[in-house]
């Protein structure tokens, strides 16, 4: 999982700082993310684009972890970014993020929501249901306003995925289904709505896809899709979003392919399909999130209290849990977890490391092999980037850990941890109403 240049000594290193020296001056929990691997990894999915003159549009999906400063980092990547709130849209308006390079999308958008959208001139509205094209209808009389906007459908592709991260399967909420004709039903609301632009058509088929057969069914319906529309309504999209879902590494067991293999197989099945049925090559957008986020991300814990049951299980209970990763206990994922001052050691034994929280199911990694620790030293787990602080929760009341960027040797806070005093700020006392 690591790479040669992240261990010096048997330290852990983050871009090049030893870990222990990050907690030691940041605290813990403490996520840090190494700017360059984010870099790196929006970059191999442009490539690709860019090497076959493709019109495109690499979208962050930031629901994965998003921040002012992450947005100010995919900004000067000339990436885009899709929001699925007004939380995360106001983060990237502070970040001074592109309007016109903001996708929203969202099953549930409300009034309040698209009016925002339609006030800061956002590029794109991701169409998720009827309801949605009817309220947009209606803050756009209202507002004076027009809009681009494409139809998300739901293509019946069933990834290979957790059933909880399964998006694409036709019994989801997300999405105008293919099948029952929904889809063109919403085609044609839209295309009488002259405040609405449909630049085309999306699709997202889940997270955390290993293969690129999924991809390429969902590529070979889009274009079914487009052939369809362009003869029964004289519509043909300009804009294909194939969505995100490219899975990464979480420990030894997994073998990701690269992003660049993802976006080959996806172009290439387009150019076939599209040459095939005398349909022009639409621009392409992708939205991974995971995979831009996820590699980039280390956890940094210290050591507490440890529990020993003979002949069953050694607990190495350290200083954070569910509250900054749910993704254990929501989907039994797996991480790999080292000792930040010996991350190759000579001798190991194969503990469990637990939270800090209030459930047995508190468990960040089962099987960890890792040197004997004592209390105060300090735990990273690795790739954990992406759903990790951007679903963190104050469960039990606990704060939420700082956010640290490390880049060319240079470490900074880029959300500060949450404080005692945060966690009550927004208490009303009895005795104060
Ligand atoms: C519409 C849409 N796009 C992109 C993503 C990002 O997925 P991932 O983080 O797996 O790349 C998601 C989440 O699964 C999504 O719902
Ligand atoms: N939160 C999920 C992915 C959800 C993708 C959102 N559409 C995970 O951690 O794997």
């Amino acid at each position: 999982m690591l790479s040669s240049d992240e261990v010096q000594d048997n330290q852990l290193l983050i871009g090049g700082i030893p870990a222990t020296k990050l907690a030691d001056e940041f605290g813990t929990p403490l996520q840090v993310y190494d700017v360059a691997k984010i870099r790196h990894q929006i970059r191999a999915f442009a490539r690709v684009f860019e090497e076959q003159h493709v019109d495109y549009a690499v979208s962050y999906a930031s629901k994965a972890f998003a921040c002012v400063a992450m947005y100010q980092v995919v900004n000067q990547e000339h990436a885009h970014i899709d929001v699925v709130s007004a939380g995360e849209l106001a983060t990237a308006i502070k970040a001074d993020f592109p309007m016109e390079k903001v996708s929203f999308h969202g099953n549930n958008k409300s009034y309040e929501e698209l009016q925002m959208a339609v006030r800061h001139h956002v590029g794109t509205i991701m169409l998720d249901n009827f309801y949605e094209i009817g309220l947009l209808a209606r803050v756009l009389e209202e507002e004076d306003a027009e809009i681009n906007v494409m139809l998300r459908v739901s293509p019946a592709v069933s990834a290979h995925t957790h059933e909880f991260i399964q998006t694409g399967q036709q019994d989801s909420k997300f999405g105008f289904d293919l099948l029952t004709g929904q889809a063109d039903q919403a085609l044609q609301l839209v295309l009488d709505q002259p405040r609405m632009h449909l630049q085309g058509v999306h699709s997202h088929i889940g997270s955390q896809i290993f293969a690129t057969d999924g991809f390429k069914i969902e590529t070979q319906k889009l274009v079914k899709l487009m052939k369809q529309w362009r003869d029964e309504f004289n519509y043909t999209p300009q804009v294909v979003n194939v969505g995100g879902g490219f899975g990464i590494q979480y420990t030894d067991d997994d073998h990701p392919i690269r992003p660049e293999e993802f976006v080959e197989q996806i172009l290439t099945t387009l150019k076939e399909e599209t040459e095939a049925n005398d349909l022009p090559l639409p621009a392409v957008w992708i939205e991974p999130g995971r995979s831009i986020a996820g590699p980039a991300g280390v956890s940094l814990y210290r050591v507490g209290s440890q529990k020993t049951i003979p002949e069953i299980r050694k607990y190495v209970a350290v200083d954070g849990g569910m509250g900054d990763n749910i993704r254990p206990a929501l989907y039994g994922a797996a991480y790999e977890a080292v000792a930040a001052d010996n991350v190759h050691p000579e001798k190991t034994e194969t503990v469990t490391v637990a939270g800090k929280y209030c459930e047995s199911g508190d468990i960040l990694v089962k099987d960890a092999h890792l040197p004997e620790v004592k209390a105060g030293d300090v735990i990273a787990v690795l790739a954990t980037g992406a759903y990790g602080y951007s679903m963190a929760s104050n469960y039990n009341r606990n704060p939420r850990p700082a956010v640290v960027f490390v880049e060319n040797g240079k470490a900074r806070v880029v959300v500060k941890r949450e404080t005692l005093a945060d966690l009550t700020h927004l208490d009303v006392a009895l005795d104060e109403n």
